[in-house]
Formats: C-alpha cells, structure tokens, sequence
C-alpha cells in the first residue's frame, strides 16, 4: 500500500506530488494506524471524544486496512466542511435581513479593534469576547432546526412514558423546531428574534445543554463543536468588519407553502427565485 497517498482511488497522485516537493510527506495514515491500535487498550473511560475514536467505533476497516480509514476521515472532514458552509450561508442571509442587530454586531466588532489598538487581527481569545456575535449565531440556529433531527434506530422495543410502544428496527427523530420554539426553555418570546435572550441566560453558543442542542447531546454529541463555533465567528468576524449585505429576491409564483418542511431560512431562500445576495464593501 502507498502510504503517501492522498486517496484510496488515486494512489499515485499524491506520491507523484510528493516526489515533485509539491506537498511534504502524508503522516495520516501511520498516524490513524498507531492511535486506532492504541485505543484498543485504553480503557472505556479514558478514550477521547474525538473524530479518530468515532472511526474506530464505526468503521469495520480497523487494523484490516488503514488506508479505508484515512479515506473515510477525509468523507468525515468534508462532510463537517459542508455543514459549516451551509450554516454560514444561512448566517450571511440573516445578516443581510437583520440591519438593526447587524448594526449592534459592527459596533461589538469596532470596538474590539479599538481596544486592540487599531489592529484587526482577531485572536483565538478574543472570539470569546465577541459576546453579541455568539448570541446571535445561537438564536439563528435556534430559530432554524427542521423538524427531523438526530436520527436513531431502536435495537430493541422502547416504552415511551406516555405507554406508546416504539417496536425494534424503527427509526425515530426529534422534532427540534417544536423543541426550540417551547416558552418553557425560552419564554413567551420564544417564537421571535431575540438574539440578547441568550446573553440574559447566560448561555454561550458552544454550551451543550437542553436549550442548546444543536450539537446534538449525550455520547453522540459533534466531536467539532468548538473547532466549528472558532471558524463561524471568525469568518462572521471578518464578513462583519468589511461587508454590508442584502437580499435580492423575488418572489417565486405558484409555490405551495405546504410542499416544504420550511424553516425561515427555507422560507426566505427556496420559496424565493433568488437572484443571490449582494454586498457592499465598508469603507
Ligand atoms: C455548524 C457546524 C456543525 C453542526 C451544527 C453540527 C451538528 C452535529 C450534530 C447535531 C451531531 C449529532 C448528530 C446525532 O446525534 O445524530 C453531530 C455529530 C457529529 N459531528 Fe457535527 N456539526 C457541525 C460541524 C462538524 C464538523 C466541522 C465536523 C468534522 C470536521 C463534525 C463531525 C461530527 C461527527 C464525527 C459527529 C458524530 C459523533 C458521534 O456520533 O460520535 N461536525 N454534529
């Protein structure tokens, strides 16, 4: 095997680079072999929570062929790169629609840069003090959950407590829109905008709690939840402090508001002929 792959299918394209002095030597796989062997004898308690643990308990390539393994983490990033992507498109659109908070965030933002004495470099510290930013990511993604989330499938029957049976072999999801919208969790507001809700709560946008699961919960909670929370408000950061957007839709005739399991961002970009958002430069 041709460990200095970059791919199970194309073997020779990376070893090809490598002996160009294109790209440095591919360390993935010895590492992926060494840590999948080591966690063999960890015991339960003390394996990490972390993307290399979640392969080796799910994938049936162990020790049998690493190379699979590497392939299968590359699936894994990419697939993670995909959500973030979609999130921050979703994030730009409620920027481009929300002037009034948008406005709030550039100050948070300004002020940042002030206190670092002109530079906008932004540090891996300072996300932690972008406190409106984290808030309003989290009640974006509160407000946008569809209603079949974290997918499961029963090994055997389950008594609900309300004495519904759920038979073995049956998929089951949770309806986190409903979730999400309960006054219970957010209060009498809890089907509006109200970004600051979570600054009053004291909540942060990385917490794993009932009034945060979009991490999903429990053993299978998102093994990139901090690295994601650090890239979505950098990026935000950054688009914050140069852009200003706006919508340019138009409304899409004949569409059946009952055909789509819509949330408000479905709402304001499926339903819509988009011809796309714009941005203006800051000055
Ligand atoms: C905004 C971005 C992201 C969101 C909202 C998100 C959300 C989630 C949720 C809700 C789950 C639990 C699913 C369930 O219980 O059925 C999950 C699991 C997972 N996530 Fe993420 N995720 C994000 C980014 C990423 C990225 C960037 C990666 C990898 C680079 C990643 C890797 C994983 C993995 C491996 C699991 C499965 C954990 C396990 O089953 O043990 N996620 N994520």
């Amino acid at each position: 095997m041709d460990r200095t792959s970059i791919d199970i299918y194309s073997e020779n394209l990376y070893s090809m680079l490598f002996r160009n002095g294109d790209v440095g030597k591919n360390y993935i796989y010895e590492y992926i072999e060494l840590e999948s062997k080591r966690r063999k004898y960890l015991p339960e308690f003390g394996k990490p929570m972390d993307i290399i643990q979640f392969l080796v308990d799910n994938s049936n390539y162990v020790e049998e062929d690493v190379a699979k393994m590497g392939f299968q983490l590359q699936r894994v990033i990419e697939s993670g790169i995909m959500i973030i992507a979609n999130r921050l498109y979703s994030l730009v659109i409620e920027l481009s629609i929300r002037h009034e908070e948008c406005k709030e965030l550039l100050e948070e933002q300004l002020s940042l840069i002030e206190m670092n004495n002109g530079s906008t470099h932004i540090s891996f510290e300072m996300l932690d003090e972008m406190v409106l930013l984290d808030a309003f990511i989290k009640e974006c993604f509160r407000m946008s959950g569809g209603t079949t989330f974290m997918l499961r499938n029963t090994t055997q029957d389950v008594v609900m407590s309300n004495g519904v049976t759920v038979p073995k072999g049956e998929y089951v999801c949770f309806n986190i829109q409903t979730h999400n919208r309960n006054p219970k969790l957010f209060g009498p507001n809890a089907n509006s905008f109200d970004y600051k809700r979570h600054i009053r709560l004291g909540m942060k946008l990385s917490d794993a709690s009932l009034a945060n699961l979009i991490w999903g919960a429990g053993a299978r909670i998102c093994l990139a939840r901090l690295y994601s929370v650090a890239i979505i408000k950098l990026v935000m950061a950054i688009l914050i402090r140069n852009f200003e957007f706006f919508p340019n839709y138009r409304s899409q005739r004949n569409s059946k508001f009952e055909d789509l399991d819509a949330s408000h961002y479905t709402i304001l970009s499926d339903r819509n002929k988009t011809s796309g958002l714009y941005a203006i430069q800051r000055s």
